[in-house]
């Protein structure tokens, strides 16, 4: 599907994103080895969340639907997991395939994890090799460095570990696998990565600890189910706050949206380059913080990101850039070599698409060198099937007089179904 972009744009009005995906997943997968019925409200209907759902009914766990956003898990405790009929497919979502890993490491059963061609590239290796440390026997191409995979767990063993990539899903995996282990099971992680699978263990009864930088936990005889109420997230928010940004004149309120710390690196990097953004309405909701955030737009600067905020925002990346290339002067993105391994290599699909916009850009190992301000052209522009290339580009069409084409938009429906109503909704002519 191509979808057609009518530029020059402003944004006006007020959003709520659609629920956090990190936080969905999470809740269907924890659910699951919960003892009794987690009820998730605001869960993400989106392709990413289906495929874990599915994973887990394959898994013999009773998953409904009920209304437009609610559901309903019934958990079976931590050893209640029925070995699977056929492969566990995963899709396109790199958080089903780590983050079940680190549950299947602890279930006596064996079981083949697969995903769609993109997820097939994606390194499984970061997972697999610290999960055979603590006992799993996994198998898969190249030496188990991609799936499909197959994977029989049991008898864990807890296990220090620097992780040496930052990232929330080997993290998680790892948190996942350690509530089956003996003995603790204890993580380094050098650079702070969202914390959503701590949080939300913790609040379902794990005893997890944090303390000069050390992550701890051990095994716990039960889990309890909860009642979840899912944030919205940042990282679909991120789009529209950036398509405000970088127009004069636009206003965007973006309501019940997920602020864990770990995740909002965008707001301040848009305050960095000179946007105006108040965060109002903070809360606390099953141990995760939301609020509202007001975007001005107009008068961005160029910036540099680079180092431990880089986890904060590594899925906004594809925004920002789009923010960059229309900020005065020059943007540096750096340490940000992790964007290569997502749904496409997205430092190549963003200097690619801007490019054709007529915006300058220089691809680096680990990130992008953009010089702002060059008066940019309607164009063609392509998702190379990643859902979150395709809504950057389309925002950057927004800002561009005349008409651009989204080639293979449909993938928007990874993590945000509705994602072009949505935009069209809060647009304006200038
Ligand atoms: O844990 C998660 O829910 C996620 C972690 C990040 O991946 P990495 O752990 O590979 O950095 C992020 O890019 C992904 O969209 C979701
Ligand atoms: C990288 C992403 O997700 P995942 O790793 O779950 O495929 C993303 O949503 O940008």
């Amino acid at each position: 599907m191509d979808v057609v972009i009518e530029g020059k744009m402003r944004i006006r009005g007020e959003v709520t994103p659609p629920p956090d995906k990190s936080i969905s997943h999470r809740s269907v997968m924890i659910g699951a080895i919960a003892e009794g019925t987690t009820e998730i409200m605001r869960f993400l209907f989106a392709d990413d969340c289906l495929r874990t759902v599915d994973c887990f009914r394959k898994m013999g766990i009773e998953i409904e639907f009920m209304g437009h956003d609610t559901v309903i898990v019934k958990g079976k405790g931590l050893r209640g997991l029925r070995k699977p009929e056929g492969e566990l497919y995963a899709g396109n979502s790199g958080t089903t395939m780590r983050l079940l890993l680190g549950i299947l490491a602890g279930q006596d059963f064996e079981a083949v994890l697969s995903g769609d061609e993109s997820l097939s590239r994606r390194p499984m290796g970061r997972v697999v090799e610290p999960l055979r440390m603590m006992g799993a026997r996994i198998e898969g191409r190249d030496g188990g460095k991609f799936a499909p995979l197959t994977i029989k767990g049991g008898c864990l063993k807890g296990i220090y570990y620097e992780l040496p990539v930052a990232s929330a899903q080997v993290k998680s995996a790892l948190l996942l696998a350690g509530l089956y282990a003996e003995g603790e099971t204890v993580i380094l992680e050098r650079q702070r990565t969202r914390d959503h699978t701590e949080i939300m263990l913790k609040e379902f009864g794990a005893e997890i600890s944090l303390e000069d930088g050390l992550l701890r936990v051990t095994s716990v005889d039960k889990l309890y189910a909860r009642r979840i109420v899912v944030p919205g997230d940042i990282s679909s928010a991120a789009f529209f706050m950036v398509a405000a940004a970088i127009s004069e004149n636009s206003e965007l309120l973006v309501k019940d949206v997920g602020l864990n710390p770990t995740r909002t690196g965008i707001i301040d990097v848009l305050r960095e380059m000179g946007c105006s953004i108040s965060v109002e309405g903070e809360k606390i909701k099953n141990g995760e913080k939301v609020g509202n955030i007001l975007v001005r737009g107009g008068g961005l600067r160029g910036t540099v990101i680079d180092g431990k905020i880089v986890p904060r925002l590594i899925d906004e990346i594809p925004a920002i850039a789009v923010a960059c290339a229309f900020a005065e002067g020059q943007s540096i993105i750096k340490d940000a070599g992790e964007l290569r391994v997502k749904e496409s290599d997205r430092i190549k699909s963003i200097a690619w698409n801007l490019k054709r916009l007529g915006a300058e850009v220089e691809e680096l190992e680990d990130g992008l060198l953009i010089t702002g301000g060059r008066q940019l052209k309607p164009c063609d522009l392509e998702s190379f099937g990643d859902h979150r290339i395709a809504m950057a580009m389309a925002v950057a069409a927004l800002s561009v007089p005349g008409r651009s084409r989204i080639r293979n938009a449909e993938c928007v429906n990874i993590s945000f179904p509705g994602f072009f109503d949505t935009l069209k909704n809060i647009s304006e002519p200038i």
